[in-house]
């Protein structure tokens, strides 16, 4: 059994206590247990859709896919992946917004398991602590690697940096182009999404929500 970070416990216990962990149900399976049930499943999906697998460049597929599913796109399901987090004391005293653009974020809609690929943008004004920023980037990018919907993603981020910030202060924003709209069904190549959570002082100070919001 793997053996989780103090910060990986007390995040996962605070979005279970708030409602807002990703819905599953333990199997019990170890990693390489779920890899070969996963590619023994796509073998007989990818069958059902008659490709044949005896041909080279399929033969490996549901190998593949299942290697990508448990080990990249959805390893944030595990908790074990949880990033390193290194906190700094706010010795320097940093009492303005702290934000971080452009970060890139690509996800997997829960409904069509296709892409969402987007952008966040994240800021906090810095309390006792201040955070590693790459962390930041590494929090959307655990959250991101799990079968998603936009608004469950952004709150998840947003109650992940608050309680490791131990601060309300933080604000997140999501646009992004979801190809189950984009490729499939309604097909609209250019619409995009945008969610914000915005916590403690972002909520409250409307000068520092518009700061947020509007400011590049
Ligand atoms: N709110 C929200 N909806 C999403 C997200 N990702 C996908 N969806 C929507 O989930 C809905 C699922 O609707 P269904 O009617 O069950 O699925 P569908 O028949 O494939 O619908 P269409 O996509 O309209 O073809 C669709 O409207 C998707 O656009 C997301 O992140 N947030
Ligand atoms: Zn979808």
């Amino acid at each position: 059994m793997t053996c989780l970070s103090k910060e990986a416990l007390l995040v996962r216990s605070v979005l279970e206590e708030r409602g807002l962990e990703t819905p599953m149900i333990g199997t019990g399976l170890s990693s390489t247990e779920k890899k070969e049930r996963i590619e023994s499943h796509f073998t007989e999906i990818l069958t059902l859709l008659e490709l044949d697998l005896s041909d080279d460049s399929l033969a490996e597929t549901p190998h593949r896919i299942a290697k990508m599913y448990v080990n990249e796109i959805f390893s944030g399901l595990d908790y074990a992946t949880f990033p390193k987090i290194t906190l700094i004391d706010n010795k320097m005293q940093v009492d303005e917004m702290v934000k971080v653009s452009n970060i890139t974020l690509t996800s997997t809609c829960e409904h069509h398991f296709i892409t969402i690929d987007g952008k966040a943008t994240i800021a906090y004004i810095p309390r006792s602590k201040i955070i590693g920023l790459s962390k930041i980037n590494r929090i959307v990018q655990f959250f991101s690697r799990r079968p998603q919907v936009q608004e469950r993603l952004t709150q998840q981020i947003l109650v992940a940096l608050q309680t490791l910030l131990d601060s309300q202060d933080v604000a997140v924003s999501i646009t992004a182009t979801h190809y189950c709209v984009k490729a499939r069904g309604v097909m609209d190549a250019t619409s995009e999404t945008t969610t914000t959570s915005l916590g403690g002082i972002f909520k409250s100070r409307p000068e520092t929500r518009a700061e947020f919001l509007h400011c590049r």
